[in-house]
């Protein structure tokens, strides 16, 4: 168990054995359920843990109690993964209230069937104050950062903002690298992406704060440097501006034709000079990952198979997951094959022009089956429209 400050304690746990964070993200570094003490006049709780880790949880918050009674419990967030402990707080420790949003009230009894929360709760707002001592706990209101509910606290003593959700990232804390951006960047997009005009909100509130740590629910405890760099890119990020210089070819491909077409367009665009080119087979990339490059960059070319009169579903998975988070301000690219009635090239478009300022950059190529020598120019034509535009 680690200290935050002389009074603020870490009581989180790792998860090594997960399969799948929130059933659909491979967190192959594990995920870590951050809790935390805060060790005054009254004792504060933030959050618990996911049940899976329930029982270490409990242990480390034992320890940090060293007999003591705890005093609030601080929901942040009503997910399972912080609150699974909630109702057995409340159960173990009598006198303890839970601290939350009139929102995470209402979940309340959703997640908690038959318990009794009467006297037991302490419902806050955006700048509300909670006196523990010599910390003050001042609420600000996150709402859709990233369920209703959310809030993050300020401790006004040891400036220390916990942020919910907010700068977390996938990896469990023992295996952490230096390399916070690359799992927070997946993290952000695929769990917060759409939201960022509430990131941004939350941004604005968090600049007239003097924040010298921010403990999020998952991931890293940031401070100094790495605190500022997490800022700097949540800024970026939440605004949907691409980060760097680079175009991802994402393709979809049944049996192998438009892979090698999507291949042979990277070569073209690196030839005329493009310095970052990134290309992910669909079928087996983690999409989360191609999702995140999708927003790392500004131009994005898609390259499918026709299918059933559509696109190859895997590449109409790609455009909902981009759409549903609120995917905007990038260039597009199409290439589409068929043997006999293409029409991926339509279903793409289609997908693309319902995406907010997305703009489709011409000509769309069309391989037939296989990509032959007289393909080459329309596909160097497309790279010289994205790169010179
Ligand atoms: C189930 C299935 C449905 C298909 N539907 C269409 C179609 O509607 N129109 C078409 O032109 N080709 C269709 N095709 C053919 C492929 O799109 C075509 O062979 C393409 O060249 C495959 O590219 P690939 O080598 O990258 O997989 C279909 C193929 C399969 C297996």
């Amino acid at each position: 168990m680690h200290m935050i400050s002389d009074t603020v304690k870490y009581i989180g746990v790792d998860d090594l054995d997960i399969d799948l964070f929130e059933s659909q993200y491979v967190v192959p570094e594990g995920m870590s359920y951050n809790s935390y003490l805060i060790d005054d006049e009254k004792i504060a709780v933030m959050d618990t843990a996911d049940r899976r880790k329930g029982e270490e949880w409990k242990a480390n918050l034992k320890e940090a109690l060293n007999g003591r009674q705890p005093d609030y419990l601080v929901v942040h967030h009503m997910e399972p993964d912080h609150s699974a402990l909630v109702a057995w707080m409340l159960e173990t420790y009598p006198g303890v209230q839970l601290v939350c949003s009139a929102q995470a009230v209402k979940m309340l009894a959703n997640f908690f069937e038959g318990v009794d929360f009467t006297g037991r709760v302490l419902t806050v707002k955006e700048g509300d104050t909670l006196s523990l001592g010599k910390h003050t706990l001042q609420f600000i209101g996150a709402a859709m950062v990233h369920w209703p509910e959310v809030i993050m606290s300020y401790d006004t003593k040891d400036k220390v903002l916990f942020s919910a959700d907010g700068f977390g990232k996938f990896g469990a804390l023992v295996n952490e690298t230096d390399d916070w951006a690359c799992e927070a960047r997946r993290y952000y997009f695929n769990i917060c992406g759409k939201y960022g005009t509430q990131v941004q909100s939350v941004l604005k509130k968090a600049a007239g704060l003097d924040i010298q740590a921010i403990c999020p629910l998952h991931g890293p405890v940031l401070k100094g440097e790495a605190l500022a760099e997490a800022v700097r890119l949540y800024d970026i990020w939440s605004k949907y501006e691409p980060e760097s210089e680079g175009i991802l070819i994402a393709y979809a491909s049944i049996h192998g034709g438009t892979a090698a077409a999507a291949e042979r367009f990277g070569e073209i665009l690196r030839e005329k000079g493009a310095k970052k080119v990134v290309v992910s087979d669909l079928s087996r990339s983690d999409m989360a990952e191609v999702i995140e490059d999708a927003f790392r960059y500004p131009t994005v070319v898609v390259a499918a198979s026709s299918y059933d009169a559509g696109v190859f579903p895997v590449m109409h998975d790609f455009l909902y997951h981009l759409q549903i988070k609120n995917y905007q301000k990038r260039r597009f690219g199409i290439i589409e094959n068929g043997s006999w009635a293409p029409t991926a090239g339509k279903t793409m478009r289609t997908m693309i022009e319902a995406l907010k300022d997305c703009e489709i950059v011409e000509p769309m190529v069309t391989i037939r089956s296989r990509m032959k020598a007289g393909d080459e120019a329309l596909l160097a034509q497309l790279a010289d429209s994205l790169l010179n535009d």
